[in-house]
């Protein structure tokens, strides 16, 4: 006996999940016909503990055993898993060391795209020590829920979701492997993002490791972003990153050279403090634009700093 069959004799039989027939419910969510004479059938619903479910039970069952003549019948209920990743572009901001800047680049970004009219959310992947929330000046409170989705924390319009929103006080460092991994799929299939965000903007762990392959497996399409300072040091260490985030097959859009110089607020003459050639060299190591140098932030200069980040957005938006 086919599954169309099946189907065919089962459908007039009504749902009570839907108080339709199942030819018409679309709530049958597999049907596996066994070569020994038995059928599975898996419901897209839950079990439900009233009359109407218990009749629709037994004639089914009655159905398959009496009328199709199924030697053995197995049903289960259970609710479809919603797990889809969120629809617009995704781009992974990298380093090959901590402290370089990443966490500051992925916000600064982010308000640059919100200031070119798109929606943003940011998720801190940075397992080893979250700080966007921190430099946002979110409040960590424990995180609500609607539909069984986890709520994004917003500020300033930008959704934000991270380790240490999500886990309230849990330490996430001595995470592994799969555990990780999990983590990394629930910021984005079980996070109730806004559906009509235009860029989500990862804070990856610095280094490479476990979280930029699962990003890789989840979204194939991520872009990656690689922030460093002009020392030699640093940008040696974000070529290997880079270069490994490209041997993963991510597509790097562009480098950042951080905290490269500071401007005379009197006769703006750049001073570079740290040499200046570690950007470029990463650029050009990675086949890459250096998209940027960005000025170290004084109390005074976020003009000159938001300028830069908006030219940034413009040289990556296509
Ligand atoms: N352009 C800049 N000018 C001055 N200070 C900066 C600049 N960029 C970042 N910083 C400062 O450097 C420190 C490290 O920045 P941030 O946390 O963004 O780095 P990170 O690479 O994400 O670090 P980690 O890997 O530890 O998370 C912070 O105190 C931040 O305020």
């Amino acid at each position: 006996m086919t599954k169309a069959e099946v189907i065919q004799v089962i459908g007039a039989i009504n749902d009570p999940s839907t108080q339709k027939p199942l030819s018409e419910s679309g709530t049958i969510s597999e049907l596996i016909v066994s070569d020994d004479n038995k059928i599975h059938i898996t419901f897209g619903f839950e079990r439900a503990q009233n009359q109407q479910f218990v009749a629709f039970q037994r004639e089914l069952i009655r159905v398959l055993k009496n009328d199709l003549k199924f030697d053995g019948v197995k049903i289960d209920y259970k609710e479809p898993d919603e797990k889809v990743m969120p629809d617009g572009r995704f781009i992974a901001v990298a380093s090959g060391k901590g402290g370089v800047g990443k966490s500051t680049t992925t916000i600064e970004l982010a308000y640059a795209f919100a200031r070119a009219g798109k929606k943003v959310a940011i998720i801190d992947a940075d397992v080893y020590g979250s700080s966007v929330a921190q430099i946002m000046g979110i409040t960590k409170n424990p995180p609500q829920a609607i539909n069984r989705k986890i709520l994004p924390f917003i500020k300033d319009g930008i959704q934000v979701m991270g380790c240490d929103l999500l886990l309230a006080g849990n330490d996430p460092v001595l995470w592994r492997g799969p555990m990780l991994g999990k983590m990394i799929q629930q910021f984005f299939t079980d996070v109730a993002w806004d559906r009509d965000i235009d860029v989500f903007l990862l804070d990856m762990p610095p280094g490479t490791g476990d979280v930029a392959l699962d990003v890789q497996m989840m979204i194939p399409q991520c872009e990656m972003l690689i922030v460093t300072t002009p020392q030699k040091d640093a940008a040696y260490i974000a070529n290997k990153a880079g270069l490994a985030a490209l041997n993963l097959g991510h597509q790097i859009i562009g480098a950042v050279e951080n905290m490269s110089y500071l401007t005379c607020a009197h006769c703006g003459e750049r001073t570079y403090l740290f040499g200046q050639d570690g950007g470029q060299a990463v650029a050009d190591q990675l086949q890459t634009e250096l998209l940027a140098q960005v000025p170290m932030k004084t109390a005074n200069n976020k003009e000159e700093i938001d300028a830069t980040f908006d030219e940034i957005v413009k040289k990556i938006s296509f």
